[in-house]
């Protein structure tokens, strides 16, 4: 069964017309390595530490601005929130199609929060906690193409021509800002569309930034605003020449620079190493959240969800060759070497934590073989193909090999992820917590690996596990927002019916 919303009753809990306050164990292990008799033993401890989560309840009217913003996925998720606040519906060659959030987490996913009379009983994510409403989102951004919103909805081709039609009078007056733009950080090709820059050094480029988003906030009357790069794939900065050379900044970095600078959260929706290590460590000086890299859309999501059941399953992936081919502006600006280098090492990576969790599958350092490969090809435009073949060893000497067609139209798979990011970055900013052996509350910590569920590659703190697996960093994002209104972690025994 599933229901609308629900209230926890709870010693544990505390509703005031500010906050709500939760009082939870948080039960975990300890691991000890020990000689026991003179062999070496690891011993685990059953662990548990008290938490308190201070969650404030009044919900902002937020601004988000997207770097990229007349691009494939700023454009298509402009128009989508648009639809969804007019309730526009739209004739397809199918049927008339009404607007929904659909491959959203927090608008369209739900959570199970027990069972009634033998029932299960679900309600939506989104009612866990005290979330933004999308449609209230004000949007606005930079461009380095000057082409208004409805323009670049029409040049992304990917929605409904009826659509587009009734979409226009709300977004042709949307203007992009100029933006950062360095031709040596993106393929030549992007050249052309590169008409709308700021001029001037680095330095005044970053306090343009400032002012942009000073100027914004002031403007539309918003409490909170959170930038997000859904701009081009950058090629990778070298990180060891970044502190001496000014020329190896790139732009994303730039624009991340700024937004710490103004205490605003920074997201990357692409995989270049924005976060270079001194942004990182501004970022944690600060406290300001920031979180990526590379949303993660298709090809990779079903990659981390289809290595997690080999592996768990005890099988071994011993060949896994992804290849895709697109069509849109992306595909285009990934036909460069330098460029494409930086998705191909995001899109391979993602398997390394769950081939690293099973020791009888892998010797220490073995890896599958893993090849991607990115074409570019006009015609199919945003309507990515993705084509993998996963090759595994099964018992006995016996080998399994999974071929996979998947369309992914690469901003309608995007665009709810970008909402998702910028509502959860939000939210995250605004719950406090305290373990019992710390004296007050602080925030998470700056680098936001609450966000992995959405990125290839997520971003995380220096020293700490990255987890890849999409079941994993689900259960970790729900089981997190659980704790803050005292509800246990979901852990699927259903004992009431063993
Ligand atoms: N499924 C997906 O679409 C998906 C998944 C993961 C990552 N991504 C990443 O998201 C990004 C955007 O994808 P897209 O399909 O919207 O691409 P796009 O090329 O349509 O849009 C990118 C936009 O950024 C603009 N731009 C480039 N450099 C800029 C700069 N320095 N400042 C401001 N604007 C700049 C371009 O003019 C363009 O309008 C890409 O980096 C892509 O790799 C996309
Ligand atoms: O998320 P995902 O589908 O694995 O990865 C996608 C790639 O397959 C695609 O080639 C690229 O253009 C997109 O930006 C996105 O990164």
């Amino acid at each position: 069964m599933f229901i609308e919303s629900f209230k926890v009753e709870s010693p544990n809990v505390k509703y005031t017309e500010n906050e709500i306050h939760s009082v939870y164990s948080y039960e975990t292990t300890e691991l000890v390595h020990e000689d026991r008799k003179g062999t070496y033993q690891w011993i685990v401890k059953p662990k548990t530490v008290k938490y308190e989560f201070k969650t404030d309840i009044h919900v902002p009217k937020l601004g988000v601005m997207l770097v990229g913003w007349g691009g494939n996925n700023g454009s298509t998720l402009t128009a989508g929130v648009i639809a969804n606040r007019e309730g526009i519906s739209w004739a397809t060659k199918d049927k008339v199609q009404q607007a929904n959030y659909f491959g959203s987490l927090t608008q369209a996913s739900s959570i199970r929060v027990g069972s009634f009379n033998g029932e299960e009983i679900y309600a939506p994510f989104k009612s866990l906690l005290p979330m933004v409403n999308p449609d209230d989102i004000v949007f606005g951004g930079w461009d380095i193409s000057d082409m208004n919103l409805a323009d670049a909805m029409a040049r992304a081709r990917v929605l409904d021509i009826d659509l587009q039609k009734q979409l226009r009078p709300y977004m042709e007056s949307m203007l992009p800002l100029p933006g950062i733009y360095d031709p040596d950080f993106i393929a030549a090709n992007q050249g052309a569309r590169a008409n709308n820059v700021i001029k001037g050094t680095k330095k005044e480029q970053v306090q343009q930034i400032i002012k942009d988003i000073r100027e914004f906030k002031e403007q539309n009357k918003v409490d909170k605003v959170v930038v997000l790069w859904t701009a081009n794939t950058e090629r990778y900065s070298n990180v060891a020449v970044v502190d001496k050379n000014e020329a190896e900044i790139s732009p994303s970095t730039l624009y991340a620079i700024a937004c710490v600078l103004e205490n605003v959260p920074f997201i990357n929706g692409s995989p270049q190493n924005t976060f270079v290590p001194g942004l990182i460590d501004l970022a944690i000086r600060r406290n300001c959240l920031i979180g990526g890299d590379d949303f993660k859309s298709g090809q990779t999501k079903m990659k981390s969800v289809l290595v997690d059941f080999l592996v768990g399953a005890g099988i071994k992936p011993t060949s896994i060759v992804s290849y895709n081919h697109l069509g849109n502006n992306d595909g285009m600006n990934l036909s460069a070497p330098q460029t494409f280098r930086s998705k191909e090492i995001s899109k391979s990576n993602v398997v390394d934590d769950m081939v690293s969790s099973n020791g009888i599958l892998y010797e220490p350092g073995e890896h599958p073989d893993h090849v991607v490969v990115i074409k570019y090809v006009p015609y199919v435009a945003d309507s990515k193909r993705a084509m993998d073949e996963y090759t595994s060893e099964i018992f006995l000497g016996g080998k399994n090999t999974i071929v996979m067609h998947n369309t992914c139209e690469d901003s309608l798979l995007a665009a709810p992820i970008i909402l998702d990011l910028v509502l959860l970055a939000e939210l995250s900013t605004r719950i406090q917590l305290k373990s019992e052996a710390e004296g007050k509350f602080h925030s998470f910590h700056p680098v936001a690996t609450i966000l992995s569920y959405l990125s290839k590659a997520p971003l995380v703190p220096p020293g700490t596990p990255v987890v890849n697996a999409l079941s994993k960093q689900r259960a970790m994002l729900e089981n997190i927002l659980r704790a803050c209104v005292g509800l246990a972690p979901e852990n699927n025994m259903i004992l009431e019916y063993k």
